[in-house]
């Protein structure tokens, strides 16, 4: 089938193909350029990621501060006990021994001693003056990038963890670090995970939208779907402001606004002598509950610094979950009640908070990402367990083993502390034992790198604690002459504006404004120099401070307009290299563009081709069309035709049919007439025969007589005739001569009785004759009731005219008996051909067999040869004669007057007349109704 052309939209294809073409060319183009773009892009991320923090940009300068030593006196639990400190000045405690004192029973004197520190506290200090003397200045410190230790130390029950943790309402150096930290950085934070650790004690730089990505993984969804109960989370939230918690509102003033920051804390303990994560969540087995915690290692960061591998560091965006942080590690802390103090630590816990700061982009948006612009301080705050003596703390098993380890640790410390001093001072360099232990280990970068050690030493002022007090004044004396390296402070120096977030901050609030407003003009960011000048009015010619002022005022001004000058430099530098970029850019796209327009004109050239063609096609689709057009009217023409056709055939077979189905009634009508017609002949013969019967008898019984004289001849004759019975099936009678009678078994003995006669002769004497037998019976059968075939008659001729058909099978032996049959004209065959029986009319068959006395017996069966309808013949066998040959004659005896017939006879008879029912025509027919004859 051809499809009808579209010849009008072929054109309009054609155009939307080039319109697509070139629509497509310019996506091309537009993919090309940005996956350049995301090419450059995803290197820079690479060079970024490949490269390890810096812990710090600041250098010592070679300045060192000594390890600064506070001391705090704790009040009395009894305040009228015996004390053995006082404090002397805001910097000089003086010891007294007590009369009970060990070194005073040594001795035997009473000596007092006093230690000067960088601040003494007594009793009645507050936290918060503690915290505001020596925490305060590390806080700054911190946020200005430099790292801090600061660790309490003193006996056990002399106040150590009240003055680092304190109690809700009365915190603290370390919730207030926090609340001062994140007052002083609060609004500077950058988003959460925008900083992320690398594992490796370093921080990398993620952009927002990473950090996005990794809040709504770890923060968001976390809480949409909560764990399984197997794997409990934090604790229920504690409110504590509910606990009375007070905040410090302590603020860092000089915090540099053009960063962003990020807080992370971990909390570790070292407990005899292993490191444990107190943030580390546990495994928890529903059948066992909580695996407990497995220790830490620790290891050497690529800046040569010290840290807990695989320790757990929480980004912390306010005070309230740094103290949830807080409290959670708490609780893990080992803490025993021992006979000093209630709730004395076992362990020595290290709180370290981590302030990761780097500069803003120039737009003031983003932390820029630029891992060598991160600078990472650390303020470490160490409650130490505190030395006890096993005597007074009376301690046993498990606690004296832990007593052991803090007081070898704190050994350790003190070694350590000992020997850098004594290096510092004679310039030994001997090796620090800091691996003697884990807490020097841990702290060996605070020592021997730079930043601030403070320690605040805690004193039980009760006079028995004298002899501990001593060794821990000694201590924190020598403490004091361990000098550390200075810290220098951060600066991001990359020539960007000073001020951009405030900055950007004021454009966008700006913005909105004008948005809101509607035709206001959006304002476009501005740069100042600072503040107005200050008043430059001289008091007098001396007036130093005014002149001061102004130099530093005019200072700060020429440092921002160098500043601007640098940003504005450079940002000319980044414009410059964007132009070129956008130039090299035309330029590329120009020269893709004529190549591009070379392709477009091949393709136009190309369309016109297709365009002729396709004219050309469909000039010659019209012709084949018309013909298809011709062709199918003459399909259909032809088809009409032949439906015609075959309704005539069909009209003409069902006219054979009905003319089938008459001539079959017919037929059948016939038949039936035939048939009535038969059985009214049959009717009328069998009235005949009963009249037939009798005289027949009389002449049997004459000829009996006539045999009986003689003593030579035996006759037999039997009749067997089928009687109709009432109901229509067939009745056997058999006819006999007096004496004798004989009964067939059943119908089909009847049907194989082929003739109605038979006759026994023996030869050896002379005899009657069969022939007048034969003539007799001749005589008294009518022609005319022959039932087998009623269309054709049996020959009227004389015996004379009759031709015999002599059928002797090869093997017969001639035997001279004197009683032959008469057979006037006779043709002998030894085989049977159908052509023998064009021209006979009778048929004889011989057949012999031996008897049981040694004769021979010859039978003849004899019949009429009738021709049949199919060009046949059939012969209708209507008698019997039976030769016997005996020797030798035996002596006359007279016979019985009835002789029993030979007991093979019926038999025989019967046997033969089956063989005798051989097909003698070609083809093969059915079997007629008639039981006297078989038709071959
Ligand atoms: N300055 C102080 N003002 C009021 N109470 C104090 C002060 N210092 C300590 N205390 C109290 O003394 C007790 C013991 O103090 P703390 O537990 O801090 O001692 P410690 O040195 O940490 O002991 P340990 O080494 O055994 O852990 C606590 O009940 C605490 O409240």
């Amino acid at each position: 089938m051809f499809c009808s052309p579209l010849k009008t939209p072929i054109r309009k294809i054609f155009q939307k193909i080039r319109s697509e073409d070139q629509e497509k060319l310019r996506q091309l183009e537009i993919e090309k350029l940005q996956r350049e773009r995301e090419e450059t892009k995803s290197k820079a991320v690479r060079n970024r990621k490949g490269r390890t923090p810096r812990k710090r940009n600041g250098n010592t300068g070679g300045q060192q501060d000594p390890v600064e030593v506070y001391c705090r006196i704790r009040p009395l639990d009894n305040p009228d006990a015996e004390v053995c400190i006082k404090p002397l000045s805001p910097n000089v405690v003086q010891l007294c021994p007590s009369e009970n004192s060990v070194a005073a029973t040594r001795n035997g004197q009473l000596r007092e001693y006093q230690y000067t520190f960088q601040h003494v506290f007594d009793e009645y200090t507050s936290q918060k003056a503690v915290f505001d003397y020596v925490a305060l200045p590390l806080v700054e410190d911190i946020i200005h990038g430099k790292n801090s230790l600061l660790f309490t130390y003193g006996i056990t029950s002399s106040g150590k963890t009240y003055t680092m943790t304190g109690h809700p309402k009365d915190q603290g150096i370390l919730p207030r670090a926090l609340d001062v930290l994140f007052n002083s950085i609060g609004g500077l934070q950058a988003k959460k995970y925008v900083f992320k650790p690398d594992k490796m004690n370093g921080f990398e730089i993620q952009t927002e939208a990473d950090a996005m990505m990794e809040r709504q993984k770890k923060d968001i969804l976390p809480g949409i779907c909560p764990k399984t109960p197997s794997t409990p989370r934090m604790r229920d939230k504690i409110d504590f402001a509910d606990q009375g918690r007070v905040c410090d509102p302590s603020k860092v003033e000089d915090v540099d606004e053009d960063c962003s920051y990020a807080v992370y804390v971990s909390y570790i303990e070292i407990y005899n002598n292993f490191v444990y994560d107190l943030l580390e969540e546990l495994p928890y087995d529903p059948i066992t509950g909580y695996r407990p915690p497995q220790s830490k290692i620790l290891r050497t960061d690529g800046n040569d610094n010290m840290y807990v591998f695989n320790c757990v560091e929480v980004e912390i965006k306010s005070p309230d979950e740094a103290f949830e942080v807080l409290y959670k590690g708490q609780k893990r802390r080992k803490v025993a009640h021992t006979a000093l103090n209630a709730e004395s630590s076992r362990s020595h816990s290290i709180f370290n908070i981590r302030l990761i700061q780097a500069p803003l982009d120039p737009q003031g948006e983003e932390v820029l990402q630029d891992s060598d612009k991160v600078c990472i301080s650390q303020l470490s705050l160490v409650d130490l367990a505190g030395s006890e003596r096993m005597n007074r703390t009376k301690n046993s098993g498990e606690r004296l083993k832990e007593a052991g380890n803090i007081n070898q640790s704190l050994m350790v410390l003190r070694t350590c502390l000992e020997m850098l001093r004594e290096n510092q001072n004679n310039a030994a360099g001997k090796m620090v034992p800091y691996r003697d232990s884990k807490l020097t280990h841990i702290f060996k970068n605070y020592f021997d790198g730079d930043g601030k050690v403070r320690m605040v030493v805690c004193v039980n002022p009760k006079a028995e604690e004298y002899d501990e007090t001593i060794h821990v004044m000694k201590f924190a004396e020598m403490t004091q002459e361990v000098l550390v390296s200075r810290s220098q402070q951060v600066r991001f120096d990359l020539g960007l504006t000073p001020g951009r977030r405030h900055l950007n901050q004021q454009h966008r609030d700006a913005v909105v404004k004008a948005q809101e407003l509607g035709d206001v003009p959006i304002p476009v960011m501005t740069y100042s120099l600072g503040s107005s000048f200050p008043p430059l009015e001289l008091i007098h010619a001396d007036d130093s401070k005014t002149l001061n002022i102004l130099a530093d005022f005019l200072q700060d001004r020429y440092n921002r307009r160098q500043t601007l000058l640098l940003d504005f430099e450079k940002k000319q530098e980044q414009f410059r290299a964007i132009l070129i970029e956008l130039e090299k850019e035309n330029s590329e796209l120009k020269g893709t563009k004529d190549e591009m327009e070379s392709i477009l004109d091949k393709k136009e050239k190309h369309i016109k081709k297709l365009e002729s063609k396709v004219q050309f096609l469909e000039k010659k689709q019209d012709g084949i069309q018309r013909n298809y057009r011709e062709i199918e009217w003459e399909k259909r023409d032809l088809e009409n035709k032949l439906q015609d056709k075959n309704q005539r055939v069909l009209r003409e077979r069902n006219e054979k049919e009905r003319l089938k189905a008459d001539f079959r009634a017919r037929l059948e009508m016939n038949n039936n007439q035939w048939e009535q017609n038969l059985e009214q002949e049959r009717k009328k013969m069998e009235t005949a025969y009963g009249g037939q019967l009798f005289e027949n008898r009389r002449r049997m019984n004459l000829l009996k007589s006539i045999v009986n004289e003689n003593g030579q001849i035996e006759t037999e004759t039997k009749f067997k005739t089928p009687v109709p019975t009432p109901r229509g099936g067939r009745q056997t009678r058999t006819y006999t001569t007096p004496g004798v009678i004989q009964t067939a078994k059943s119908d089909t003995d009847v049907s194989k009785i082929g003739t109605p006669r038979s006759r026994t002769a023996t030869t050896s004497s002379v005899v009657s004759s069969a022939r007048s037998m034969q003539n007799l019976n001749r005589g008294t059968t009518p022609a005319k009731t022959a039932p087998y075939n009623t269309r054709h008659r049996r020959s009227k001729s004389s015996s004379n005219a009759e031709v015999w058909l002599d059928h002797k099978p090869s093997t017969h032996v001639k035997l001279d008996t004197v009683l032959q049959p008469e057979m006037k004209k006779k043709k002998s065959v030894s085989k049977l051909e159908v052509k023998d029986t064009k021209d006979a009319s009778k048929y004889c068959l011989t057949t012999q067999e031996t008897t049981s006395n040694g004769g021979i017996k010859t039978k003849l069966y004899k019949g009429d040869v009738l021709p049949t309808a199919g060009g046949g013949a059939a012969v209708v066998f209507n008698d019997l004669e039976t030769l016997r040959q005996t020797s030798p004659p035996r002596p006359r005896k007279r016979r019985s007057s009835c002789p029993e017939p030979p007991a093979d006879l019926e038999g025989d008879w019967t046997d033969t007349e089956t063989r005798c029912a051989i097909a003698m025509e070609g083809h093969a027919h059915k079997r007629t109704k008639s039981s006297y004859g078989t038709r071959v």
